[in-house]
């Protein structure tokens, strides 16, 4: 596997991904995920990416999103490098737990990386960006491939209100460089309905974050034979 490593994975569990914007609901879906997937007698291991508080790279980018790192919040191509070497650094440990735990449930992975950074160049799922970030984090760093996307989608001015009032409860929560610009959210939008329209990288399932979500239905065919 090119520049890890590692060469052999006796992979049995599922990687499973939420993606979706800001404020949408990802780790409280994470949360009754996890219960619901217990309580079915499956053991899961979860991440949340990016690894704020556990990587420099995560560390770096939470800085440049508050404008502390100067102009590299500017460049689109540095930050994504940033938080794609946040991945790396836990590919070997992702990989460990797909031979432990039956699911590998990460809140967000390689698609947030595409799709918000070509948001942010104003290009679709179709455009160069989007296939560097596939280039450089599955062929270059050799990150595992996710067996199913859930893309929480939710209109933008859901997720806007949901992260506002998460703001309102926890004042460690303040809005971001990309949370406050609702230009960026939309554009977002459109592209994760791009990537989950063309199966990018991996099966996506669309999952309704405006009604409640039957999260035994939501794995299913992951897992029957
Ligand atoms: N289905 C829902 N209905 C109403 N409110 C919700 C729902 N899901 C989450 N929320 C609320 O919305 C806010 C954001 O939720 P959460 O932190 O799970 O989102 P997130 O997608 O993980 O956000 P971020 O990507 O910005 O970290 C929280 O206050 C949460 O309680
Ligand atoms: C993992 C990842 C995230 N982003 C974007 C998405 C968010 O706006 C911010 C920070 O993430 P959080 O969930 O609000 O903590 O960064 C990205 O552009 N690329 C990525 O790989």
């Amino acid at each position: 596997m090119a520049g890890t490593g590692y060469v052999y994975c006796a992979r049995v569990g599922k990687l499973v991904v939420i993606e979706g914007l800001d404020g949408a609901g990802k780790r409280t879906l994470a949360t009754g995920l996890t219960a619901a997937l217990n309580a079915e007698g499956r053991s899961v291991a979860s991440h949340a990416f990016p690894r704020y508080g556990i990587s420099v790279h995560a560390d770096l980018v939470r800085d440049a999103l508050y404008g502390k790192v100067g102009d590299l919040s500017d460049s689109v191509y540095g930050m994504a490098v940033l938080y794609a070497l946040d991945r790396r650094g836990a590919a070997d440990e992702i990989r460990k737990d797909l031979e432990e735990h039956d699911v590998v449930l990460l809140d967000r992975y390689v698609a947030s990386n595409a799709a918000y950074n070509a948001a942010r160049l104003h290009q679709d799922e179709n455009g160069e960006f989007v296939e560097w970030v596939r280039a450089l984090e599955i062929d270059r760093f050799g990150l595992p491939v996710p067996d199913l996307h859930l893309l929480l989608r939710v209109p933008v001015e859901v997720a806007a209100e949901r992260a506002a009032k998460r703001e309102q409860d926890d004042d460690t929560r303040t809005r971001d460089l990309y949370e406050s610009d609702g230009s960026l959210q939309s554009r977002c939008g459109i592209v994760y309905d791009g990537l989950a329209r063309t199966g990018w990288l991996a099966p996506w399932q669309v999952v309704d974050g405006r009604t409640d979500v039957d999260f035994s239905k939501l794995l299913a065919p992951l897992f029957t034979p």
